[in-house]
């Protein structure tokens, strides 16, 4: 039972992969959240996994076969929409069979991730839009005293491990050299300012045409609201469940949760562990990084730890000049 007093909704939602689009539906105007647009699945039934019910969903409703061992978690969403209370228990399927069609009359189509507008969805579903559009590696970079350095530093990091989205973590450079960091990226028209993530500076993620803004939980707990539009990423540090509840309240499209294990920086922490992260993101309502001692290698653990993917520094950052300086967040 529900804190309401209903019954909470098991449900299991597919997102099918095909050509780099996904199948939507349109939910039926008398469906509960009826007329908006919907990741095809169902309820579960009692005795049922959520991987066979959402294959005989999607053979009911779309027409589509696919094979329950093949597909991978994406996301767990609780919402309560004051009438019912949902789970929404979503899976990636790739290499799904057969011409999609509307069997219960709805029109079905395939959307590229860019073109699903959150608006379009019910409100729960907006974790999974993030979801699917952000990297499962959120590179954060070293810490830097000096302007050039960091610029040396970014640059010849990028190279090798392409991260898409980086949060720009110098928290020993005062606020002014903090900025020339920033437009110096941008001034480089080469691209360095593509996925940049500003880092604490609420008011430069604001002003300059950055990826968005990531906040340390200290900058994030005195939020009430989002600090950026929906069209910029906003991310924020968290170390517990009650930190990612504040998360999602102040409107974060994801957070990095730690540490998960012991890190080199900071051996003595015992780390939360990988059934510490899982427990928390079980409950969380945005996708969740795995920060502290994680490197790409563990992508695939965090997923099936109900996180995103991994965040760090240590697996892309490559320390040149006497600046760096050796800790993590
Ligand atoms: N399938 C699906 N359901 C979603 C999504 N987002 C979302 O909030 N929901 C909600 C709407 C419903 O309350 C519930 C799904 O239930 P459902 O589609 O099996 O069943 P229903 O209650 O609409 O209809 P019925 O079984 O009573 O015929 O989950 C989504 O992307 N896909």
């Amino acid at each position: 039972m529900t804190p309401g007093g209903g019954k909470l909704v098991h449900v299991a939602v597919g997102v099918v992969w095909r050509r780099g689009r996904v199948l939507v539906a349109r939910r039926p105007e008398h469906a509960h959240q009826g007329g908006l647009l919907e990741f095809p699945g169902g309820k579960v039934e009692a005795g049922e996994s959520v991987q066979h019910a959402l294959a005989r969903e999607l053979l009911e409703e779309t027409a589509v076969k696919v094979d329950p061992a093949s597909m991978t978690p994406l996301i767990r969403i609780r919402h309560d929409y004051g009438d019912k209370e949902v789970l929404l228990d979503v899976w990636q399927v790739h290499g799904a069979v057969g011409e999609p069609s509307g069997l219960e009359g709805q029109p079905v189509f395939w959307l590229a991730p860019e073109q699903l507008s959150p608006e379009a969805f019910p409100v729960a579903n907006r974790p999974i839009i993030s979801a699917l559009r952000l990297p499962d590696r959120l590179a954060i970079t070293g810490n830097h005293e000096n302007v050039h350095e960091a610029l040396t530093c970014l640059a010849s990091s990028r190279v090798t491990a392409q991260p898409e989205l980086i949060v720009l973590r110098l928290p020993s450079l005062p606020p002014a050299a903090y900025a020339e960091v920033v437009t110096g990226c941008i001034e480089t028209g080469g691209g360095q300012a593509r996925g940049l993530l500003v880092h604490d500076h609420i008011e430069l993620a604001q002003a300059l045409p950055v990826a968005g803004l990531h906040l340390s939980w200290r900058r994030a707990v005195v939020l009430v609201e989002r600090p950026v539009p929906a069209d910029r990423w906003f991310g924020v540090s968290c170390h517990s469940g009650e930190e990612l509840d504040h998360a999602a309240i102040i409107g974060a499209d994801y957070a990095t949760l730690g540490p998960v294990l012991p890190t080199p920086s900071h051996p003595q922490a015992r780390g939360m562990g990988w059934d510490g992260f899982a427990a928390m993101t079980e409950q969380a309502t945005l996708p969740v990084y795995a920060l502290g001692g994680t490197a790409p290698d563990q992508v695939a653990l965090a997923k099936s730890a109900g996180g995103q993917g991994i965040a760090g520094i240590s697996w892309w950052w490559q320390a040149i000049g006497n600046g760096f300086i050796q800790e993590t967040p």
